[in-house]
């Protein structure tokens, strides 16, 4: 045992010198581009200390050190009052904005950090430096087992490139046409039928109440990646093969991510041993690999092929690597990734946009209207045939409301306020701020603190959408999925479930909720926030051609 111990402890001390060794790399290379930065930076100044002009404008130059924010405690900095945060990291740094000013700054153990809601500091960032925090606690699980690192579990100097092309298939316009649509409208029927099963009558009130939110919407999100990636239905058949059920998949995810994000931010005791949180990260990342794997064999075969699917599109791109890549193992962690990183987040966005639904009265009826416009009158057939409403990409563009409530939605009751990291991999200037290489910069997209840029900011107005509009949002925020070469590459396959959902919900329901006319406040106490359904409770009624199939789910219900 103790022998054991001491083996295990050298084995970490090695690789926190390894990883020292990592550090002294990339100094030494951030040195070395630095200095031909610095060179180039020279002939600029020499060039533009000539002009009056430039010579006013290069005073003006700030540092981090000139920058507002909080004074810390020597050698930890503002450490605790993070970890002490009890409404949440996400309020705490929108806080230090409302506090300090558009730009702070903020110290972390010896991180230096800046929390910025200005959009055009963070889009000049995001032009001139595609670095990202990496996920230390990831990237350690990852590089002691030999598995291919995600981008954000590489450091900035690796080869994160070709990986991040894998990703980038699902991004690409022509495959939302070919693919994402035409997989995601044959859950249409299915989604509906989840949610059916799920609403209880209430007599007293004369209308259903949904049971279960959350296992319905994370069914939903879960069963859409697969369609989407693997082409196949996961049916309740299919659902009943796999060894866990599918809310026992999004829980380990949910707990193992935040896990990361822990450590990531916490005491980094890990990097010397492992210690109970770093083990329980471990565990759960090793379950969910496997786990997502289990699933992705089950669809492999290629039956599910008839119709093209994201899965050979990966291989594909994946054929091109140059190296003696394992190209199978690449693809097959790019797919897991997907699925872990695209139930969660997708699910808690639709349980936002169902309340917003609820709330929003007469929208729920001009969104009515406007499908009827576009795919007439709704039928019992789109909730008892197999695959529902058949959307195209053409109908798609017709739904203009639609999608401009959808984009308000996400805009406003976003649940992750800070939606990029960056950790600059070279010094540069950006809105007259010199920001050194590692400096790690957070986007904030926080509507209570950005009334200086979108007029109404706080306000729900759809409308700002619409082309032209005087209260439209500028095109240098990134919205809920960041921007740059490191933006979400699952937003078109999201955004095309959160909008198929609101559709479906549209035409055939009137909605409302157990807190009246206000939409119910996010918990953002968590590194996500979310919306409790368990205490406020969301209530529907069906529209008039579902009224007679209702009624006997009524009689069924009564009996049991
Ligand atoms: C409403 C739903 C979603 C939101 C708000 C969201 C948001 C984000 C954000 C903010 C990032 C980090 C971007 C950055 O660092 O600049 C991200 C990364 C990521 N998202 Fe999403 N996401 C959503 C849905 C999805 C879905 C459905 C998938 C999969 C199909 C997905 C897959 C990923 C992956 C794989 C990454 C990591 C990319 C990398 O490491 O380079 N996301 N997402």
């Amino acid at each position: 045992m103790q022998r054991r111990f001491q083996h295990q402890t050298l084995k970490n001390l090695f690789s926190v010198l390894h990883q020292q060794q990592d550090q002294i790399l990339l100094r030494k290379f951030s040195y070395s581009s630095s200095v031909s930065n610095s060179a180039e930076t020279k002939v600029q100044q020499d060039e533009t200390a000539k002009c009056p002009y430039h010579q006013q404008k290069q005073e003006k130059i700030l540092t981090f050190d000139d920058l507002p924010g909080p004074k810390g405690l020597p050698l930890v900095g503002s450490l605790f009052d993070l970890m002490r945060a009890s409404n949440g990291i996400q309020n705490y740094f929108s806080q230090l904005v409302g506090d300090y000013g558009k730009t702070v700054k903020i110290k972390l153990l010896n991180k230096r950090m800046i929390i910025t809601q200005d959009p055009d500091l963070a889009n000049e960032i995001a032009k001139q430096d595609e670095g990202r925090e990496t996920l230390e606690p990831a990237r350690k699980f990852k590089v002691e087992r030999g598995l291919p690192q995600n981008p954000v579990e590489s450091y900035n100097y690796e080869d994160w490139y070709d990986m991040r092309q894998l990703y980038n298939i699902a991004m690409r316009p022509e495959f939302v046409q070919n693919v994402i649509i035409p997989q995601l409208t044959e859950l249409n029927s299915e989604f509906l039928q989840y949610l059916t099963k799920n609403l209880a009558y209430d007599k007293e009130k004369d209308h259903f109440e949904l049971q279960n939110g959350t296992r319905v919407v994370n069914r939903y999100t879960f069963n859409s990646v697969v369609k989407v990636f693997m082409g196949a239905k996961m049916t309740d058949e299919a659902a009943s093969k796999l060894s866990y059920s599918i809310d026992e998949f999004v829980n380990l995810v949910v707990v193992f991510l935040d896990n990361i994000l822990k450590l990531q931010n916490g005491s980094q005791l890990y990097k010397l041993f492992k210690t109970k949180e770093y083990r329980d990260m471990e565990n759960g990342y090793e379950l969910g690999l496997n786990r997502s794997k289990e699933c992705i064999d089950m669809f492999d075969k290629g039956e599910y092929a008839g119709k093209p699917r994201m899965k050979e599109l990966i291989e594909e791109r994946a054929s091109k690597f140059q190296d003696n890549k394992d190209k199978q193992l690449y693809v097959n962690v790019v797919l897991s990734s997907f699925l872990m990183a695209g139930v969660d987040i997708t699910a808690r966005t639709i349980v936002v946009l169902m309340y917003r639904l609820a709330t929003e009265k007469e929208f729920q009826e001009k969104l009515y209207q406007e499908t009827v416009e576009v795919f007439g009158e709704p039928t019992l057939d789109e909730l008892t045939s197999e695959n529902g409403l058949t959307i195209t990409p053409e109908t798609l563009k017709k739904l203009k409301l639609c999608r401009a409530f959808a984009d308000e939605s996400l805009r406003l009751n976003h649940i992750i306020k800070s939606t990029s990291t960056r950790q600059l991999s070279k010094d540069i200037v950006a809105s007259g701020i010199k920001i050194e290489q590692g400096t790690t910069v957070m986007f904030l997209e926080d509507p209570a603190r950005y009334q200086q840029w979108v007029k109404k900011s706080t306000e729900f107005i759809p409308e700002r959408h619409e082309r032209g509009s005087d209260l439209a949002v500028p095109k240098t925020f990134s919205g809920p999925f960041g921007k740059g070469a490191r933006k979400c590459p699952g937003e078109r396959v999201a955004f095309t479930e959160i909008y198929f959902a609101l559709i479906n919900l549209a035409r055939h329901f009137r909605l409302s909720h157990s807190n009246g006319n206000t939409l119910p406040p996010l918990n953002e106490t968590t590194t996500l926030g979310y919306l409790d359904m368990n205490k406020y409770h969301l209530y529907f009624k069906p529209r008039e051609h579902l009224a007679e199939y209702f009624e006997q789910l009524k009689k069924t219900q009564a009996k049991h």
